[in-house]
C-alpha cells in the first residue's frame, strides 16, 4: 500500500550530530516511536496524520549513534490500536526495547499476554483532540484495571488547559501514571503561575504520577532551535523541566520523541536534543536517575532491586 504524507509533513533529521553530553552507561530513550514502514505495517484508517516512514532499524541506528542502551517505543496515534509495528520493533531489539501500546476495550487477555511477552509494559490514553477521537472514560478505566493485573502503567497525553477537567479521571486510575511531555505546559505563562502549579500539585499529591520531561522542541516559543551546533536550545522550556526534575527526581524520565510527529516549525538535530539534558538535570545524580534508574524501574523492574 502506498501512503501520501500529510501536506507539509516534516521528516526526521538525517545525520544528527554526536552529542557533547556523554550519556551515563545504560541510558534509556524512554519516549520514541516507529512509523510503519507503511508497506509492511499500514497506517490506521482512523489516523489524523500520515507520517514519513521511520523504521525500527533507523530507530536503533539512532540509539547507537546517540549512545543510548535501550528504548521505550510508544505506540504512535497514526497506527491506532494496531500495535504490530511497535511490537515488531520490540521483538527484534534483543531485549533492548520495551513498549507502550494502545488498546481498545475489545482486546483479549491472550492479546494482552502476547504483548506482555513481547515487552509491552503500559497503555497510552490520549486526550489531545487533534490526534485522536474521544474514547469514553469508563472504557479507559476498564482497560486500566485490566492492564494493572500485568503490572503495566498508563501513559497519558493531554494539554495543560485540559488538566482541571481530566483531574478526577486521572486521580482515579489504579496504576502508575506517566505523563507525556509534562502535560504540555504553555511556556509563555509563568513557571509558578496557576496552570503549571496545578501540574506540580498533581505530581506532589499523587505519588503514582511520573512525568516525561520531553519535547522542548514542541513546547518552545523562544528557541533557539536545536540546529547548527546550538548548545543552549529552547531556553524557555528549561525552567519548567528543571522544576519537575528538581522536585521529583525519582519520577522523571526522558526521551527523544524521535521521529517527532507533527512538528511544524523545524526538525531538531537529535544530537543537540541530548545536549539539552544537562540544562534540566544539572547534577550527575539527577542525570543517572532520569536516564537510567527511573526508566529501568518502570520498564525493566526485574533488573533492578
Ligand atoms: O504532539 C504530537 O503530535 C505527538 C503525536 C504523537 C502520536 O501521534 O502518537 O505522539 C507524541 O508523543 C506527540
Amino acid at each position: 500500500m502506498e501512503f501520501q504524507k500529510t501536506p507539509g509533513w516534516m521528516d526526521w533529521y538525517t545525520g544528527p550530530s554526536k552529542p557533547k553530553f556523554k550519556l551515563p552507561a545504560g541510558a534509556v530513550d524512554a519516549h520514541c516511536h516507529v512509523f510503519g514502514p507503511g508497506h509492511e505495517f499500514p497506517y490506521a484508517p482512523e489516523r489524523k496524520y500520515t507520517p514519513c516512514d521511520a523504521s525500527k532499524a533507523q530507530l536503533y541506528a539512532l540509539r547507537d549513534h546517540l549512545g543510548f542502551a535501550r528504548n521505550v517505543v510508544v505506540q504512535a496515534t497514526c497506527h491506532g490500536a494496531d500495535n504490530r509495528a511497535m511490537v515488531d520493533a520490540l521483538v527484534s531489539s534483543g531485549g533492548k526495547a520495551r513498549g507502550v501500546a494502545t488498546v481498545k476495550r475489545s482486546v483479549t487477555d491472550e492479546e494482552l499476554q502476547a504483548m506482555h511477552d513481547a515487552g509491552v509494559r503500559g497503555v497510552r490514553f490520549n486526550f489531545v483532540k487533534r490526534l485522536v477521537d474521544f474514547t469514553p472514560k469508563d472504557e479507559l478505566l476498564e482497560i486500566a484495571k485490566r492492564v494493572q493485573m500485568y503490572g503495566w502503567h498508563v501513559v497519558i497525553y493531554f494539554e495543560a488547559v485540559d488538566l482541571p477537567e481530566l483531574w478526577d479521571f486521572f486521580t482515579a486510575l489504579p496504576t502508575n501514571i506517566v505523563v507525556d511531555h509534562m502535560g504540555r505546559p504553555d511556556v509563555t505563562k509563568p513557571v509558578d503561575g496557576p496552570e503549571f502549579e496545578l501540574f506540580v500539585k498533581f505530581m506532589r499529591e499523587h505519588k503514582n504520577v511520573w512525568s516525561k520531561v520531553t519535547c522542548p522542541e514542541r513546547l518552545s516559543v523562544s528557541g533557539p532551535k536545536a540546529l547548527n551546533g546550538e548548545q543552549n536550545a529552547y531556553q524557555d522550556v528549561i525552567p519548567f523541566a528543571k522544576r519537575i526534575v528538581d522536585e521529583f527526581p525519582d519520577r522523571v524520565i526522558w526521551g527523544t520523541d524521535w521521529p517527532h510527529p507533527n512538528l511544524k516549525d523545524h526538525m531538531p538535530d537529535d544530537g543537540l536534543l541530548v545536549d539539552f539534558i544537562p540544562h534540566i538535570a544539572t547534577t550527575e545524580e539527577q542525570q543517572r536517575k532520569l536516564l537510567v534508574d527511573n526508566p529501568m524501574r518502570l520498564y525493566w523492574p526485574e533488573e533492578t532491586f
